[in-house]
């Protein structure tokens, strides 16, 4: 409940719309008890031949009547898809923000396509809330109260007919669904989430699956995903449908209730027989507009899991202790001065994970220095440059300059870094775009010389990068995310391994053009080769998650500690 109620506030901020749609819900309402009544009380009089204008004025008000309704109920639907349509996106965006704070932490608990899922299905589910829960049942309130007013002047029984078959329809009959509902416990959110966790799996591992011919086994998962999900829907249309026909039946009966009472009130002289076609009329009307209530738990137990699985995204505690500070500080990284990055005791576990990923690492980079960080794969290299780019949460405390790292703005770091990590993305457009995204001031001539400086002079930039970069290889996208590093404004380098797939020779070429580029710039460069470190100022060995040397190359290589034996062991494999 309280996540519906977190779910009220975001939706609830725009309150004209569903003001007005809440005004023009009810005077459509109000206008179809009233034309219906007029239809009533017209095939009575009708019956006794009353004068001509009493006919023509009653024909006249129903016309208008009509005429009221449609244009009321159109303005309702208009206002309320409006209200629902402007909610959705404030959630949206309201989700959006809060899990882009705790960013690559949540790929630890959830799968792409479950996220997805939850931000694009779940939130979608969300609009019958107010269409469907949150705003016609105070509509409906007040249609039926006016109306029990109107016919308390006519009979004070049949209003208790009504009231009867209001309990049934709007209380009774939806509540013992709603229990029914809670058993069966409509399972199609999951499955939705399960559908398309295995569709992302399907567009992701396509070309793995076939190389290791297991597609035709991953087809069949996807088809019973998709069957499974298809039967739920089936089973849930099947139950609104039997839902809505059983509340139809007993407003039918309740219908049949008030001819019956309202006859026998005729026969004993309490009411005029003008009105019982009238008032048999009312409760048709009344009664059409509850039906739809049958549906109210289904759609409130919906909204409800479409919530909570929404909120157990962004409120996870295990993640949100990952979340991050926002403070808008400019730190040591203005431009035309490189930053200096200090660690201090950093310790670091992955969320479920109960041995720590990298332990009391303290380490400094002083500003303009250059600096390798080697080590054996899976040592922890890569996650140590994630928590200096404040992808993760550490504990201890990292510094740039004198200003923690927990206050700073993840934006303004990245936008004032330049990072080369082991992945780059690449997005379907041409070379010339994925180039802007360093700066999109550049020009062309400026854009071509970067693809000649990376080594990449065959490419145009109109040439069509495809999905990921799929059309290009390994070391070409390496060479393109250094043209994009280049690019970039920022004296601080964060690299993890940007030239692992390039031949030595192309290699030599873009370190020299790099090391050209940030001589006056502070340098963290993840390496698992050992080759060109002699430039680097320091070098800093880890181990299993553990700062085992520290020193420059030289120094490290005199005293013939880990780095010297990872070195022979690299030396006697190239020889
Ligand atoms: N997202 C993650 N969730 C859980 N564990 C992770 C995650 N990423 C890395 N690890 C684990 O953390 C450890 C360190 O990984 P890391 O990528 O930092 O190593 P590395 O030294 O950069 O390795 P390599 O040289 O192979 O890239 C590994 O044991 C790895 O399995």
């Amino acid at each position: 409940m309280s996540e519906l109620t977190h779910i009220v506030k975001q939706m609830i901020q725009d309150k004209k719309d569903v003001v007005r749609s809440i005004f023009f819900g009810f005077l459509a309402g109000i206008t179809a008890v009233g034309l219906f009544a007029a239809n009533g009380y017209l095939i009575s009089q009708a019956a006794l031949e009353p004068p001509l204008y009493v006919l023509i004025a009653m024909v006249a008000v129903v016309k208008i009547g009509s005429f009221i309704r449609a244009l009321s109920r159109y303005a309702e639907r208009y206002y309320s898809h409006r209200a629902t349509f402007t909610m959705l996106s404030n959630l949206r965006v309201y989700f959006y923000e809060k899990i882009e704070q705790i960013g690559p932490a949540l790929f630890q608990k959830h799968r792409s396509g479950d996220l997805l899922s939850r931000i694009v299905g779940d939130v979608e589910s969300l609009q019958n809330f107010f269409l469907r829960v949150l705003y016609p049942p105070i509509v409906m309130a007040l249609v039926f109260l006016s109306t029990m007013i109107f016919v308390s002047f006519y009979s004070m029984a049949i209003v208790l007919c009504l009231l009867v078959g209001l309990l049934l329809t709007a209380v009774i009959i939806p509540a013992w669904f709603s229990k029914r509902q809670k058993k069966a416990s409509s399972q199609i959110l999951e499955e939705r989430s399960r559908l398309s966790i295995d569709v992302a799996e399907w567009f992701y591992g396509f070309r793995e699956l076939t190389i290791h011919q297991k597609r035709k086994e991953k087809e069949q998962d996807l088809v019973s995903s998709s069957n499974r999900y298809i039967k739920e829907q089936e089973q849930a249309g099947i139950q609104s449908i039997s839902y809505q026909s059983i509340n139809m039946a007993v407003s039918l009966l309740v219908s049949w209730l008030v001819l019956a009472v309202g006859a026998f009130l005729v026969a004993s002289g309490e009411l005029n027989g003008l009105f019982l076609a009238m008032l048999v009329m009312i409760s048709f009307i009344v009664f059409e507009q509850l039906v739809p209530m049958a549906l109210f738990p289904i759609h409130y137990e919906e909204s409800e899991r479409a919530a909570s699985r929404l909120y157990s995204v962004a409120d996870n505690k295990q993640l949100t202790q990952a979340r991050l500070v926002k403070q808008d500080q400019d730190l040591n990284l203005n431009e035309g001065k490189a930053p200096s990055v200090h660690l201090k005791d950093i310790s670091f576990a992955f969320v479920g994970d109960s041995r720590n990923t990298l332990s009391d690492i303290s380490v400094s980079f002083p500003a303009g220095s250059k600096t390798a960080i080697v080590g054996p794969s899976g040592s922890g290299k890569s996650t140590l440059l994630k928590l200096i780019l404040k992808q993760y949460e550490a504990k201890g405390e990292i510094f740039f300059g004198t200003t923690p790292l927990k206050q700073l703005d993840q934006e303004m770091l990245w936008e004032k870094a330049k990072v080369i990590l082991q992945e780059n993305h690449f997005f379907y457009g041409t070379v010339k775009d994925n180039l802007l995204l360093s700066d999109p001031n550049l020009t062309e001539d400026q854009l071509q010389q970067l693809l000649i400086d990376v080594q990449l002079p065959y490419l145009k930039l109109n040439d069509l990068v495809l999905e990921k970069g799929q059309n290009l290889s390994g070391g070409e996208k390496q060479r393109l995310a250094m043209a994009r590093a280049l690019a970039k404004k920022g004296q601080l380098w964060l690299l993890d391994e940007p030239t692992s797939s390039l031949d030595s020779s192309t290699e030599q070429c873009l370190y020299d053009l790099f090391f050209n580029q940030a001589k006056e710039d502070t340098v963290i460069l993840v390496s698992h080769r050992f080759v060109g470190l002699e430039k680097m100022d320091q070098i800093i060995v880890i181990d299993q998650g553990r700062l085992v040397e520290v020193g420059s190359y030289s120094k490290l290589m005199r005293s013939k500690g880990y780095f010297y034996q990872l070195k022979q062991i690299e030396d006697s494999i190239l020889q």
